[in-house]
């Protein structure tokens, strides 16, 4: 049995999911992308190869290890990509949400069923149909639920909209105890520079009461103030258009302390250490490509409670 428990971003991880690059096949064909960022890659002959992603997972995966962190791979799924666990599960309290999602990617959650199955059943959350959630935009942090989506206009008109204002509505009534903060982001099917395809991408709380932030990634400035208010403008590392782009925000903590970076994000690094992180650095540059790095290949199972 699986005990699992999450109630934010940072407390010590003890199990997590981590996607997998085995299996992933050749360069999808453009039409099947559903992000601006592999669409940039398939035109311009750079998308990432599998054995480049593998080294990196691993390299990953050897971190998360070296912390004493269960880790659990999916069972592959020949030519389809299981890099972004993030998206097609999440634990919120002691329960674990089974979402719709895009349906490009609905067969991804086969691979991590056995996982799932060591769940108890009462604790297995199953979302209606009219409900659309990924991982990616739903951050439970302390008594608190943020959650990245898009209202009907934005999410019929773009794929690169995720989550439902149903999706929201959803938490709420789940978790009632929790106060569910929605935020709506700016999206780009075309250009991966305005487009922020996931919470995660232009924001993600560290440590015990900071948090990394592009303020252009919100699309209502209220939702950005209520942030800044809420950490302490302080608290906030802001970063820039290309920092978003290159997927900053997406860090992931293993611990209040402990943060995993992308090894060529030197101003990120030098910042965290100067607040007194450990920062460890992997290689994640290839699987950046595809529009997601660190927190999007994860899925906590089991952090500490606080
Ligand atoms: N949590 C995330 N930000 N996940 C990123 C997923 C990227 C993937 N290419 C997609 O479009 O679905």
């Amino acid at each position: 049995m699986i005990d699992v428990y999450v109630g934010d971003e940072t407390s010590p991880l003890r199990a997590v999911i981590l996607g997998t690059a085995v299996g992933v096949g050749d360069v999808p064909k453009m039409e099947d992308a559903y992000d601006p960022k592999s669409k940039e890659h398939i035109a311009a002959g750079t998308y990432p190869k599998e054995e480049a992603m593998k080294a990196e997972m691993e390299a990953f995966a050897k971190i998360l290890e070296k912390y004493n962190v269960k880790v659990y791979r999916p069972e592959i799924i020949e030519d389809y990509n299981q890099i972004f666990s993030r998206d097609i599960g999440f634990v919120i309290g002691n329960k674990f949400v089974k979402p719709r999602i895009l349906k490009d990617r609905k067969e991804e959650i086969q691979g991590i069923q056995y996982v799932i199955d060591q769940i108890a059943e009462e604790n297995i959350l199953n979302v209606p149909v009219d409900v659309r959630i990924e991982g990616g935009d739903v951050m439970p942090w302390k008594d608190h639920i943020f959650v990245g989506y898009s209202e009907k206009e934005d999410f019929d008109k773009y794929i690169v909209a995720r989550t439902n204002r149903e999706g929201l509505e959803f938490l709420r009534r789940e978790f009632p105890d929790k106060k569910v903060k929605g935020f709506q982001l700016n999206k780009s099917d075309d250009i991966a520079k305005d487009n922020a395809l996931h919470l995660d991408c232009c924001f993600q709380p560290i440590g015990e009461n900071q948090a990394i932030i592009y303020k252009e990634g919100f699309k209502r400035l209220e939702d950005y103030e209520y942030l800044k208010n809420y950490f302490g403008e302080e608290n906030l590392i802001h970063i820039t258009r290309d920092e978003m782009y290159n997927m900053f925000s997406n860090v992931f903590s293993i611990s209040p302390k402990v943060v995993v970076v992308e090894e060529k994000f030197e101003r990120l690094t030098k910042i965290l250490e100067e607040k007194g992180f450990t920062v460890e650095r992997v290689p994640y540059a290839e699987i950046s490509k595809m529009e997601g790095l660190l927190r999007c290949s994860t899925l906590p199972l089991i952090r500490d409670k606080n």
